[in-house]
């Protein structure tokens, strides 16, 4: 089937709106996915880039034609940024999918995403002006005061690959409505589309230093950047390992982060549901969509007894028909995974599963029909026992695991038996049930009856080891890029 060709530019880093070389001329290569052949490169930048990136980004600040706009003129860069998005939208999906291996369906559905989510914030930057000085009444004569919301100032926004651009602008999009300078430090294993996000912003002429972006490897340009004295808040999206380094580093300095992290979800299916093929349906999407490599994936099924059998027979049968080809090729479902790295992560957890003595349903190696190329088959673990990893790890991966319940009390225990907090989803006919799940389900995002669903106007974000802060919503501009004041007049 005809595969879409598609040019990947080539890009140094993004510093005061131009392109720069990186100061000790790294590059790293690109390696696809779906071949495993190296297709192009990115810059990488180094401790030295970042001094200059912090300083474009302070003298932004200190500029009126940015540190001085008021919302209103800011949501313009935002809207033409989102209107360019749009413009470029089927040759941004290619090059997500070309670079992280989700399906170009996929990569697509993300690229109106982040022009979304550039439009939702230029709303809430306007908004902002008539916030900016909020009176407070201290029913005293002698005092007279107000409180004022300030952009946060320099931050540097740290985000991973399996939504390349779509994690980047949940970032970036608040970060500029709330008018803060940000340096952006995508994924190495994914940054070809945040790149091109550097082009969109000079092309509409967003003030140079208002955004950087600085591609390279974690320790040699994130780690910089989260220790800067400069740099005033880390936002990050990643693995809790990285989490905690970052964290840590940030603490030397008294500097905030909020932290996005990993999630192991629970999708707990009732035997009182109507239609069986739907809850099977929502349960392969949860946990196979972008071949797994979702945060919020609910990756743990928990099936009431009575229907086990019959839901996995049917699971099943589905699976069948899920389409693993390149992910350019039109109605791929699976695609590979990102790097060679993280194949062979995923297939250590199957294989330690096996050895401790869960087993197999289906899936867990490479499929046949995929020579080359990071493919995993969608897989399902059953007779598992909590003790195991494949219950309590993150796998990041098309991976399943099942246990099964007998009581309603059995489940709850079961799903919030995790480190992790981010989503669960319930599925049942009886809405009561559904709302005493949505108070004993410790996670910050609940799905009745589904798996997976966004929306930018609601807090992204959980509890527990999945970190604390919130992405989208105006959550993530009050909480995350605004500072209050409050003079004495
Ligand atoms: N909660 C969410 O919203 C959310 C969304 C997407 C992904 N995730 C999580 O992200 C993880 C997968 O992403 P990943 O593999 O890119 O994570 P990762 O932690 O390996 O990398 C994330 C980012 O951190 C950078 N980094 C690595 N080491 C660093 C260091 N020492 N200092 C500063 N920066 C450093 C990387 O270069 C990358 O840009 C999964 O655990 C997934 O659950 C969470
Ligand atoms: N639907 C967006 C999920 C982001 C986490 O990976
Ligand atoms: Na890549």
């Amino acid at each position: 089937m005809a595969i879409p060709n598609v040019r990947i530019p080539s890009r140094q880093l993004y510093i005061d709106g131009e392109w720069r070389e990186p100061v000790k001329k790294n590059r790293i290569p690109i390696i696809s996915p779906a071949t495993e052949e190296i297709i192009g490169e990115i810059p990488a930048a180094t401790e030295e880039d970042v001094d200059i990136a912090v300083e474009a980004a302070r003298r932004a600040l200190a500029r009126d034609d940015w540190g001085s706009t008021t919302g209103a003129q800011r949501a313009k860069y935002l809207r033409a940024i989102a209107a360019k998005i749009l413009e470029r939208k089927s040759e941004l999906a290619k090059l997500e999918s070309l670079d992280c291996g989700k399906t170009l369906f996929e990569a697509a559905w993300d690229m109106d995403d982040v022009a979304a989510s550039f439009e939702y914030y230029a709303d809430l930057a306007e908004a902002l002006d008539s916030k900016r000085k909020t009176p407070v009444d201290l029913h005293l004569d002698s005092f007279k005061t107000y409180v004022l919301r300030e952009p946060l100032g320099v931050v540097g926004l740290i985000t991973p690959w399996n939504y390349p651009l779509l994690m980047a602008t949940w970032k970036v999009a608040p970060a500029l409505a709330a008018g803060c300078a940000a340096i952006l430090k995508p994924s190495e294993l994914a940054s070809i589309t945040c790149l091109e996000l550097g082009e969109i912003c000079r092309e509409v002429g967003l003030p140079p230093g208002a955004l950087n972006i600085l591609t390279g490897l974690g320790p040699e340009a994130g780690a910089p950047l989260v220790s800067h004295p400069h740099v005033d808040k880390i936002a990050f999206t990643g693995s809790g390992a990285t989490g905690v380094k970052i964290m840590t580093a940030a603490a030397q300095l008294v500097k905030p982060v909020t932290l996005e992290l990993g999630g192991k979800s629970p999708i707990v299916v009732f035997d009182d549901i109507d239609n069986l093929d739907l809850a099977v349906e929502w349960t392969l999407f949860g946990c196979f969509a972008n071949a797994g490599q979702v945060c919020s994936a609910t990756s743990r099924l928990i099936l009431q007894e009575s229907i086990a059998s019959e839901f996995l027979e049917r699971l099943l049968l589905w699976i069948k028909n899920i389409k693993i080809s390149d992910p350019l090729e039109e109605d791929c479902k699976l695609g590979p995974i990102v790097s060679s790295g993280q194949y062979e992560k995923v297939l250590k957890f199957i294989s330690k599963a096996k050895d401790e003595g869960a087993t197999i349903l289906c899936g867990g190696e490479r499929p046949q029909h995929m020579k080359k190329g990071y493919y995993v088959q969608p897989t399902i673990i059953t007779d598992v026992n909590t003790s195991m990893e494949i219950w309590k790890e993150e796998v990041f991966g098309p991976v399943l695991c099942v246990k099964t319940f007998k009581t309603e009390e059995e489940a709850i225990e079961l799903a919030n038996d995790t480190k992790y907090g981010l989503a669960s989803a319930i599925m049942s006919k009886d809405v009561e049930r559904c709302e005493r799940f949505t108070k004993a389900f410790q996670t910050g995002i609940i799905w009745f009856n589904c798996s997976q669903p966004t929306f930018t106007q609601l807090p992204w974000g959980g509890r527990k080891r999945s970190g604390f802060g919130r992405d989208l919503g105006e959550w993530n501009i009050s909480k995350c890029f605004l500072v209050l004041k409050w003079p004495q007049i």
